[in-house]
């Protein structure tokens, strides 16, 4: 128990507070933030618009350092970007003129650990997120959902150990949407990541996440943290959303998210 307590959690906040400051004013995004990620979990961050979600992400990404606290993988601070933590977001960013896989070698191009065994791993990893067939097509080839598949794979063949992921479903139609969970979502398992992903979508949080933390905002602070039962967690989120107990929790989560949605009008 004693050792197990003291194992140094994949991604850990203590008491973390952050201000974006300009020259007139400083706004508080978020106020001591504690939270803590096992190796291997995938955490959902949910809450009202403005709350501080993507703060967060950034604060895990070291693309901000934080005002107040401490922001810790595997117990050592987080001091700027590392390969160690990989970001994808809404829009995918590939560029139009390259292909698909070139795209995807960029990112090693990027990390300067491009070389024949990682250009195999990513384009292994293509194959299994169902794009051999579309290596050598361009971006404006393909829809929106194989775009994302192909922002992924560019984030995993830099082979991160965390996934940040910020909202990364929220443009595609709900059916391209619900494959691509159930993709990433059994990507994330074969190869044993730890993600963080910041939806909107309840539905989504409770079929995707082991646990969820809701935020408050005005202050972003931690409004309260659910969760998920095993049974729920085991599936694949298509399956996972006809597994009774699923509705009654997304009736919890949506119960909680009213509370702080009316706090932050002001209700
Ligand atoms: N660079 C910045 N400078 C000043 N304020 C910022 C900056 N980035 C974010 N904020 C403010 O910090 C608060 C938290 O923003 P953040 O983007 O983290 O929230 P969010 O929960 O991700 O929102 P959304 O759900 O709308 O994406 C918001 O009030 C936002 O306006």
């Amino acid at each position: 128990m004693n050792q197990l307590l003291s194992t140094p959690a994949k991604i850990e906040l203590r008491h973390v507070t952050h201000l974006y400051v300009s020259t007139s004013r400083a706004f508080m995004a978020v106020r001591d933030i504690n939270l803590r990620v096992e190796e291997g979990e995938f955490i959902c961050l949910v809450g009202p618009s403005g709350c501080g979600k993507t703060t967060l992400l950034s604060l895990i990404a070291g693309l901000e350092k934080p005002t107040a606290g401490k922001v810790l993988i595997e117990g050592k601070p987080v001091l700027g970007s590392s390969r160690q933590v990989g970001y994808m977001l809404q829009q995918d960013y590939l560029f139009n003129w390259r292909t698909i896989e070139e795209n995807v070698f960029l990112g090693l191009d990027i990390q300067g650990i491009r070389n024949r065994e990682t250009e195999d791993f990513a384009l292994h990893l293509l194959d299994e997120m169902e794009l051999a067939d579309v290596r050598r097509a361009y971006p404006a080839q393909l829809s929106g959902g194989m775009r994302q598949r192909v922002a992924l794979v560019r984030t995993l063949a830099c082979q991160p150990d965390v996934l940040l992921l910020d909202e990364p479903f929220s443009a595609l139609d709900y059916q391209t949407k619900l494959k691509l969970e159930d993709l990433i979502f059994s990507a994330l398992r074969r190869h044993k990541k730890t993600a963080i992903l910041v939806t909107h979508d309840l539905s989504e949080s409770i079929a995707m996440g082991d646990r969820i933390y809701i935020l408050a905002r005005n202050p972003g602070r931690i409004s309260s943290e659910v969760a998920v039962p095993s049974e729920i967690r085991d599936a694949i989120p298509f399956d996972a959303r006809n597994i009774p107990g699923f509705q009654d929790l997304f009736h919890q989560v949506w119960k909680e998210m009213e509370v702080v949605s009316d706090a932050a009008k002001g209700n």
